[in-house]
């Protein structure tokens, strides 16, 4: 890593419109950041947290489970929904009650999701079912027709009408439906060394963080301009597609998150669910 690089934080970003408005504030200069920004798959930001190569990033919310010891919390930020959330979605050729005994392709970029579908399979339905990761839009341009795939961020937008797949799962509406719950998909952490180190940079990370989601919340219209170049969703779709996300951890996605962390022991995710630890300005002089 070179000097320069060194000197800025390395922050992770999601590569699909849902962290537009988190990202579009910073990356066109709006608000002044300490950021060097790296762009990826949610998986592969996953792992290169894991790896201690980034500062900080928003990850899968089950990245925290599996190394709380590791992360804080960044407080009030997060991807999540009460309801549908539109961009994780099962497509399948029969209804989902007729899907026991199947392979199921779950896309790699995922990993909340694919924990979730387990879930909901196993706790909601009580089915069994095969879950295979792969790359969805691959398998389908092969001619591989699984009997169902989970897609999820950019990916399900452009796929949730493709031909033979009419039966189509929202994941997040799936879970709120049952447990009256929002589902956190996706949280931003840091790095606990990077707080030990004493980077007084983290906290100025933090307050660029909140600066550029409180900028981004209330200038949708300037985003959905800007997620529209994607060629991705219309107009209507993206205002919408934005009105059922949310970008809260207030106490109900803590509730929710909670709930979804309770049931990972369980599936052999984790050995224990973790206790939520958000990052507070004096856990860094404790
Ligand atoms: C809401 C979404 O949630 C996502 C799902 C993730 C996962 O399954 O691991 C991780 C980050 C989010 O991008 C989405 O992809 O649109």
């Amino acid at each position: 890593m070179g000097q320069s690089s060194r000197t800025r934080l390395r922050l992770g970003r999601i590569s699909y419109l849902n962290v537009l408005p988190i990202y579009y504030p910073l990356e066109s200069g709006i608000i002044a950041h300490p950021f060097e920004i790296v762009p990826g798959t949610p998986a592969c930001l996953n792992g290169l947290m894991a790896d201690g190569r980034l500062d900080l990033s928003v990850v899968s919310s089950i990245e925290y489970a599996r190394h709380p010891d590791r992360y804080f919390i960044v407080p009030d930020l997060s991807i999540s929904c009460f309801g549908p959330v539109k961009s994780v979605l099962l497509l399948s050729r029969r209804p989902w009650t007729e899907l026991e005994g199947e392979s199921i392709l779950v896309s790699s970029q995922s990993h909340t999701s694919i924990a979730l579908l387990r879930i909901l399979f196993a706790f909601q339905h009580g089915m069994h079912v095969r879950l295979v990761p792969g790359d969805c839009t691959e398998a389908l341009a092969r001619r591989d027709s699984p009997a169902a795939f989970l897609a999820i961020g950019d990916e399900a937008l452009r796929l949730k009408t493709v031909e033979g797949y009419p039966y189509c799962c929202d994941l997040g509406e799936a879970w709120t439906r049952w447990t009256g719950l929002p589902f956190v998909f996706a949280l931003w952490v840091v790095q606990r060394n990077a707080v030990d180190k004493g980077a007084g940079e983290i906290p100025v990370g933090m307050g660029a963080l909140a600066a550029a989601k409180q900028w981004g919340c209330s200038h949708l219209d300037t985003i959905c301009a800007e997620a529209l170049r994607k060629g991705i969703l219309r107009k209507e779709e993206l205002e919408e597609y934005y009105r059922m996300l949310g970008y809260n951890l207030d106490g109900n996605e803590q509730s929710g998150l909670e709930r979804f962390f309770g049931y990972l022991p369980q599936i052999g995710e984790v050995p224990e669910a973790p206790r939520l630890e958000l990052f507070s300005p004096l856990a860094s002089v404790a």
